[in-house]
């Protein structure tokens, strides 16, 4: 659904110049949602505007349902950026406006915006109003919303056009952690009952657990990292999948002698626990378990454990080979 090729961004102001986005690939599947996090500074909001051109990138290409936006006359780039649609971190709303009148700014002012009459548009911000779940606060304004309500209208307003993409740029880091998991079901839920393909920014990996199917850790302007979150986990030293499960302060040595130690993730269906038992059983040997974090992300048990094998890493070959074909994913850890 949203394909990008070789995306690099470089500001100039006052003769300096700094390189924001650096041969950026990604490739978002239709129907999916995907996160990009990493560090302040990291060119995410960069890369989010570049979406939708909002932001002109200095080279590459963007191609969204199937058009190369990059490659568009202004006039035929203003109809399809009416097909994507942006939730921002401060919400940007009216304040003038009621929350319906602001979800039917979109259905006024956009090209083909004028084929809706004044009855049509507000039957339609009713509907979206409902689809987020604020029908009886339509007639409110901004300043008598509280931070997750107006964030639904932002989100509302988004869909409004009846996008195909949802770009959200940091959409929940002005909320408390409980709003945020309301707004966070919200766009999940968008996601799967109108099928709308969402590409988020954020630097929580709390936000990727609860919705992403797909992720990219991005460092200094390039994509450090990306992949399904199912792959990321069985990828071998990702520090994506050690970011979002973290095992605290598991230590990566003990205090027994001769012991390898060994950080094992699995997702799925795959449980550690029975695997690690059978193969204490299969080798006579005592396991330790060091540390686990199991969690559930999108709706998938997924995990990662730190477990100690008696001897050295030479004499464990045999059984991090029981492990690795059983399907986890075994590293030592640095
Ligand atoms: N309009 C601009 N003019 C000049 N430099 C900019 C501009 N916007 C961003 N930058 C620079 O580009 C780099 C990437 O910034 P960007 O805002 O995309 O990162 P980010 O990962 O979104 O960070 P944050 O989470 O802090 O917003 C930074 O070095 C930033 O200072």
């Amino acid at each position: 659904m949203i394909e990008i090729k070789n995306l690099s961004k470089v500001y100039t102001s006052r003769g300096r110049s700094v390189t924001a986005l650096d041969g950026v690939d990604l490739s978002v599947a239709p129907g999916t949602v995907y996160g990009v996090v990493g560090r302040s500074g990291a060119g995410k909001s960069t890369l989010i505007r570049c979406v939708n051109l909002l932001e002109r990138p200095t080279s590459g290409t963007v191609r969204v349902a199937g058009k190369e936006l990059t490659a568009l006359s202004s006039k035929a780039l203003r109809a399809e950026r009416r097909r994507i649609g942006m939730v921002f971190q401060h919400f940007n709303l009216l304040s003038s406006r009621t929350a319906r009148e602001n979800v039917e700014l979109p259905l006024e002012i956009g090209p083909g915006g004028g084929r809706l009459t004044r009855r049509e548009r507000r039957a339609r911000a009713l509907e979206l109003l409902d689809v987020v779940g604020l029908t009886d606060r339509a007639d409110a304004h901004p300043a008598q919303l509280s931070g997750g309500q107006k964030q639904r209208v932002g989100i509302a307003r988004a869909l409004a056009a009846d996008p195909h993409v949802l770009l959200s740029d940091e959409a929940t880091s002005a909320l408390d952690p409980e709003t945020t998991r309301s707004v966070l079901r919200l766009l999940k839920e968008v996601n799967e009952r109108l099928g709308v393909t969402v590409l988020l920014i954020t630097h929580e990996m709390e936000v990727v657990k609860a919705v992403c199917d797909s992720a990219a850790l991005m460092a200094d302007g390039r994509i450090a990292e990306s992949g399904t979150i199912a792959d990321l986990l069985t990828r071998e030293h990702s520090e994506l999948a050690r970011e979002l499960f973290q095992l605290g302060d598991a230590p990566t040595r003990t205090t027994l002698p001769d012991t390898t130690v060994l950080d094992v993730t699995f997702h799925g269906d795959d449980t550690a626990q029975p695997l690690i038992s059978q193969l204490s059983r299969t080798y006579a040997i005592d396991v330790t378990i060091l540390g686990a974090a199991i969690e559930t992300v999108n709706g998938q048990t997924v995990g990662r454990m730190r477990i100690g094998l008696p001897g050295r890493f030479d004499d464990n070959v045999v059984q991090i080979g029981f492990l690795r074909e059983r399907g986890l994913n075994v590293e030592v850890p640095s």
